[in-house]
């Protein structure tokens, strides 16, 4: 599992180790680290022209004794300092010793456009607020530049603790963390602006009941997958309850249905309007004719894709005491009582634009605040929410827990259908057993590995999603 924490915690963290290690020896840890991350970037350090662009704090202090590392390596390394008189006192006299040379910002964009390499030193976990003004054109010029850009610990501008970015913020190609990741760098717009995340490893040892976010790995999720055991049979595997699609909406249904095949549950039930084109294409699943209640034994519920206005129905599976994933149009027509009041998990599985909708904001400030919207809606409707998009984001009910990232997201996934596809396969993984937590962010993981599969660089539709669901599997299970 790879997990991140906040500012709190890793400084906590920090201030432990450190009473425990002579006076900067941390910050050598983290130079050392940061220097060789350089090294290979610029493959040849001797005569390669470095530019560090230095903040008053620590973050500073990393730049500077990584610069003098690459420096006594034949580096011609340039310190633009933001503000001299407050840069890094040692890590300056190290630069120094070593034949390296510090500048104001007057020029700094020129030497910037002509390095091989800009080092991001200017603020790191202490940094409030974006980028200040005099920083503004650095970043500019990094960005015009063809330099490799290594930002320490964090795009300095981005916020380390949520991921969003208010204003301008270095753009970086590689990010070298110390200790371990910060939510920040997990999650978007920020993520984007980390470019590839390396971490330090430099002793750190924060408790696991601090974690902030949670990214599984193929391990975990091959530990979490439903497997049949012997003496299994359709009930005990689980079966999924499918209520989607309309007359106009048909696709739905047959993608949700899709998904929950691939899912590990050993039934599908359909109820809704679209029954011929499940069953034409899927004739494996148990299609009827009645509501949700006389669908026979159910043992988790999707609701909601394609379902226009069918708010009966969506009402009908919210009573229903077994796990309900509510999704697409079943989020609209959702009563917020009815969710909050259940006893049996509720998944809801809203994009952006419906997370807006619930929230009463803008798309656009949704997608700004990722985490922040991603926990208020678990809280609001004591559910388990999965927020998808550019970094899909899970929440467990209430939303105060460690909040699960996907690590398999791909823009490919952006295509009609594809919501629907793993809106059956989370509800089949929920009828499998698992919790809502593990149900969402395992089927988010399959999904999003599964469209990288079977894009392998190329446009795909949401079936091929589907289809590709049993690879990801088999990839997972090594
Ligand atoms: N602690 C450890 O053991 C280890 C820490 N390590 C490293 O230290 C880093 C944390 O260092 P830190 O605490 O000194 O804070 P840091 O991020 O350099 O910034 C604070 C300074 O910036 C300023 N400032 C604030 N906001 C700003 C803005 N928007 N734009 C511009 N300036 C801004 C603020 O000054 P102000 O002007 O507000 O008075 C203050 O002086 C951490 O990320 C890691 O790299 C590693 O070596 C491993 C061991
Ligand atoms: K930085």
């Amino acid at each position: 599992m790879r997990t991140a924490y906040g500012v709190e915690t890793v400084r906590a963290a920090e201030r432990e180790l450190m009473a425990r290690l002579p006076d900067g020896a941390l910050m050598q840890r983290a130079a050392a680290g940061l220097a060789a991350a350089c090294a290979d970037l610029l493959g040849r350090v001797y005569g390669s022209r470095v530019v560090l662009l230095t903040g008053s704090g620590d973050n500073g202090g990393d730049a500077l004794y990584a610069g003098a590392r690459l420096a006594r390596r034949g580096a011609g390394v340039t310190a633009v300092l933001l503000s001299p008189e407050r840069a890094h006192a040692g890590g300056l006299a190290a630069l120094r010793r070593a034949g390296g040379r510090s500048v104001g910002v007057a020029g700094a964009e020129e030497l910037i456009e002509r390095a091989d390499l800009v080092v991001d030193g200017i603020v790191g976990i202490g940094g409030k607020g974006g980028l200040r003004p005099e920083a503004v054109p650095l970043a500019e010029a990094a960005e015009r530049s063809r330099a490799a850009v290594v930002a320490v610990d964090l795009p300095s501008g981005v916020d380390v603790e949520t991921g969003e970015v208010r204003g301008a913020a270095l753009r970086a190609d590689l990010t070298v963390t110390f200790g371990t990741h910060k939510p920040g760098l997990l999650i978007d717009p920020a993520r984007e602006y980390a470019g590839v995340v390396r971490l330090v490893d430099i002793g750190l040892a924060p408790p696991a009941d601090a974690t902030e976010l949670e990214a599984l790995q193929h391990a975990d999720v091959a530990r979490l997958l439903p497997l049949p055991s012997p003496e299994t049979d359709k009930y005990r595997r689980g079966v999924v309850g499918i209520a989607a699609g309309s007359a106009r909406y048909p696709g739905a249904a047959v993608l949700a249905v899709a998904g929950a095949l691939r899912g590990g549950a050993g039934a599908v039930r359909y109820v809704g309007p679209a029954g011929d084109a499940v069953i034409a294409r899927f004739p494996e699943t148990l299609v009827s004719d009645g509501g949700p209640k006389k669908a026979g034994r159910v043992q988790a519920w999707v609701v909601g894709p394609g379902a226009g206005d069918d708010a009966a129905t969506v009402a009908e599976v919210l009573a229903a005491d077994v796990p309900v994933l509510l999704d697409a149009d079943g989020l609209r027509l959702a009563h917020a009582d009815a969710v909050r009041g259940r006893t049996a998990p509720t998944l809801m599985t809203p994009h952006a634009g419906e997370a807006a909708a619930l929230l009463g904001i803008s798309r656009e400030e949704v997608e700004g605040a990722r985490l922040a919207s991603v926990r208020e809606l678990a809280g609001r409707y004591a559910a388990t929410v999965l927020l998808k998009g550019s970094t899909t984001l899970v929440a467990g009910a209430g939303g105060t827990g460690a909040v699960r990232v996907n690590p398999t997201g791909t823009g490919w996934l952006a295509t009609a259908g594809s919501g629907d596809v793993l809106s059956g396969l989370a509800g089949s993984l929920l009828a499998a057993g698992l919790p809502a937590l593990d149900a969402a962010s395992v089927a988010a993981y399959l999904h999003g590995l599964s469209a990288r599969f079977a894009a392998d660089g190329a446009p795909v539709g949401a079936h091929d999603v589907a289809e590709g669901i049993p690879g990801a599997w088999r990839d997972v299970r090594g």
